[in-house]
């Protein structure tokens, strides 16, 4: 299909771009953090719009292009998902746990010797600081004289024991640290990696404090299981003196273990039960945590609403009480802690008491050793430490288990977006990419713990259309289009909608307050899918393309453009987020996008800091920033939902200049209240009660004198 430059577009001939001829290898080597300006490279390629060039994949590379059912030339990799026709995307997906044991040995396995290494010191340190008591217990033997052994000998082997204890320790404490510090990062990458594939409803149904809350305090909690159970009377090494202690307990003593044995095992089990009902005091303190960090968030995101209604009072009063129910939860909590602390000192003193009466009475009945009673006190203080950081191990545990347990509530599985999921997997999987950035979201042995939600998604593969091509060269179609949001589902939104956006040109969607015309957008840029009725390109079903390859061929620049508070390149540059981009391309994209001025007049140019949000700039600043960005992505689709609508007349004509210039020879849907700016559009669709009730161009649709020439008229007198 011809492209044609809209009536209302500028003419902006006299500026040519040049096209690179060579393409740039696109994510070989992905740049995921913002290089500072000078770091930019030549990118693939660059606007204005060009069908004779597309930058993206070539031929012969992974297929993009998936349908379910029989294909006629399928062309697909041996280990493509597929399922069975009868079962479509998102059925029968048995929830999967974001953290299971399975992904955890698979990310430990990654470090078999340094687990080697740490047992083999964790059964050094315990033999010696088992062997301790031992040899007190000889040591009074030799002193009163029972024990024919010269004391220096005695007291060599005391001291090598002393020298290789704090060597074993340090060995073993450098080995957990680094393999669970490893194991937590892959982990991290892991979740951050699930909760970005999840369904744009996932992020409607959880708020940034929660999902933040995720990540840092409950991976936390997880992590501190052992850098805070690494220490001599904690986690392993607690254990394994526990077990080690009752062994030599029935070695030394038959008679006398078993009275030992049993109080430890009243204590474990008053200790097992008592945990058993803590965990909801865990479990609501780290919910309080995460409504605290919520506060947080959402208070000083708003800020500039905040101060404009002068809610500080407000907000400090709901900071108040979130942190007021985390005191109380977590003296309850602390209460817990130190009545389980209490409980197993008491068992072990209780334990003591025993062995004095017991032990000293075999003693002067002469069946035992003052040696070996010696001992039993030494290996008593060794239980009663160990045990006592076994329960605090198990509380921590329970802690951990809470969290996970939460991260996997919020994680389960069934929301993953699974067109989005499988193409970044694929894209993370090509050899191309740069491991070093990807090496924290793999685990041996699999990718990661998505693959199985991926199995459900696609079938058979229909063809490796190059979908860029497709979009310059096809319409996009509305077909049928019946929606409800997935957190509204009895509320129809979209009722059977019909629409083309014919290539090349501008369709404008006028329509009053709440009709669904930016529903319409998030549909077509893919966030939510269709509930019935289909999205297609040039025939295609968009669904069969996965959302990766998608997004790089729609641009949406929207009334409140967010920036990332990084400098202004590399904003725009973040047009290609996988790709280097030269400070050259920035500028040209800049320059089209009437950028350029005001951003060599910033303090450091294009490396000045645009803060949080693009805060630091005007909105017709970002609005420009924003179009750089997209004109320096080049896709061939352009969503402009109310683009101009917050700015002043200055900023607007600007910004209308910029976009005319973006739009030229795009497929462009504009979204606009304000009838005036889209009536040289190639047509103007009229959406209402979720259809399309009015099609054609301005004077076509003023003709007709229906609700679109009702809405001119009443613009027209607020404008008078
Ligand atoms: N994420 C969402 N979840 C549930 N309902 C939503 C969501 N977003 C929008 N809606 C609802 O969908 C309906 C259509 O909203 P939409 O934003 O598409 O209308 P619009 O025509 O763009 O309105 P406006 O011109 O005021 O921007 C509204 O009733 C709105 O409340």
């Amino acid at each position: 299909m011809a492209s044609t430059t809209p009536p209302f577009v500028l003419s902006l001939s006299h500026t040519r771009f040049t096209i690179p001829k060579h393409h740039t290898q696109r994510l070989t080597d992905c740049r995921l953090s913002f290089p500072s300006m000078s770091s930019f490279h030549r990118r693939s390629d660059l606007f204005p719009p060009s069908r004779s060039k597309f930058r993206r994949r070539s031929k012969g590379s992974i297929p993009s292009a998936y349908i379910t059912g029989p294909a006629s030339d399928p062309i697909f990799a041996d280990n493509d998902p597929k399922i069975d026709d009868s079962s479509s995307p998102g059925e029968n997906v048995q929830p999967s746990n974001a953290i299971s044991w399975g992904l955890l040995w698979s990310l430990l396995g990654q470090h078999k010797l340094r687990l080697a290494a740490s047992i083999l010191t964790l059964v050094s340190c315990t033999t010696c600081t088992l062997s301790m008591p031992i040899l007190s217990g000889r040591f009074f033997e030799v002193l009163i004289g029972v024990r024919p052994e010269p004391l220096w000998k005695l007291l060599s082997k005391v001291g090598v024991l002393y020298a290789l204890e704090p060597v074993f320790t340090v060995i073993f404490v450098v080995n957990m640290t680094t393999i669970w510090e490893k194991v937590m990062s892959n982990l991290r990458a892991q979740i951050f990696q699930r909760v970005l594939i999840q369904k744009v409803e996932f992020f409607d149904r959880y708020k940034v404090g929660e999902l933040t809350a995720l990540l840092t305090s409950d991976l936390g909690s997880l992590k501190d299981i052992v850098s805070e159970n690494i220490s001599r009377d904690r986690g392993f090494r607690a254990l394994s003196e526990v077990i080690g202690t009752i062994c030599i307990l029935f070695t030394l003593s038959p008679q006398l273990a078993p009275l030992l044995g049993l109080l430890m095992l009243s204590v474990s089990v008053l200790v097992a039960v008592y945990k058993r009902s803590t965990v909801p005091v865990f479990k609501a303190h780290g919910m309080a945590q995460a409504s605290i960090a919520d506060c947080v968030t959402e208070t000083f995101s708003a800020i500039r609403t905040v101060r404009s209604f002068g809610g500080e009072k407000r907000q400090m009063s709901m900071f108040r009480s979130q942190v007021l129910a985390f005191q109380t939860s977590g003296i309850k909590l602390g209460a817990f802690k130190s009545l389980n602390e209490s409980l197993t000192r008491t068992a072990v003193y209780i334990s003591l008491m025993a062995l004095y009466c017991l032990g000293g009475s075999k003693v002067k009945a002469g069946e035992l050793s003052i040696g070996t009673v010696a001992s039993f006190i030494g290996y008593t203080f060794t239980l009663t430490f160990a045990v006592q950081g076994l329960v605090n191990t198990f509380g921590d545990l329970r802690g951990a288990f809470a969290a996970t347990e939460r991260i996997n509530s919020v994680l389960c599985g069934v929301e993953v977006d699974e067109a989005l999921a499988y193409g970044l997997q694929r894209d993370i999987n090509r050899k191309e990419v740069n491991d070093k950035n990807f090496e924290l979201f793999f685990v041996n042995g699999s990718d990661g713990n998505n693959q199985s939600l991926n199995m459900h998604y696609m079938s058979a593969l229909k063809s490796t259309s190059n979908l860029d091509t497709l979009v310059w060269s096809g319409d996009v179609c509305l077909e049928d289009v019946h929606f409800s949001y997935p957190l509204r589902p009895d509320v129809q939104i979209l009722n059977g909608l019909n629409l083309t956006l014919k290539c090349g040109t501008v369709t404008a969607l006028v329509g009053p307050s709440g009709a669904g015309k930016s529903t319409i957008v998030q549909l077509l840029a893919r966030f939510y899918e269709p509930t019935r009725g289909r999205i297609t390109v040039a025939g295609e079903d968009v669904r069969t393309f996965d959302k990766s390859e998608w997004a790089r061929v729609v641009s949406i620049v929207n009334q409140e453009p967010v920036l990332f508070s990084v400098s202004v390149g590399e904003n725009i540059a973040y047009g290609l987020p996988d790709d280097y981009v030269s400070k050259e391309d920035i500028i040209k994209a800049a320059k089209a996008a009437n950028a350029h001025d005001f951003i060599i007049s910033l303090p450091q140019g294009y490396d000045t800091l645009v803060g949080e949000r693009g805060g630091l700039l005007s909105g017709g600043q970002r609005q420009r920033v924003a179009i750089a960005r997209a004109l320096l992505k080049n896709a061939p689709m352009l969503i402009l939902d109310e683009a101009t609508s917050a700015l002043d007349a200055a900023s607007e004509r600007l910004v209308q200049d910029a976009l005319n210039h973006l739009m030229k020879g795009r497929t462009t849907l504009v979204i606009a209240h304000r009838l005036s700016t889209v009536q040289n559009a190639h047509q103007i669709a009229l959406c209402s009660d979720g259809k399309i009730a009015e099609l054609g161009t301005h004077f076509e649709l003023l003709g007709k004198k229906g609700q679109y020439a009702s809405l001119v008229g009443i613009q027209r007198l607020a404008f008078e």
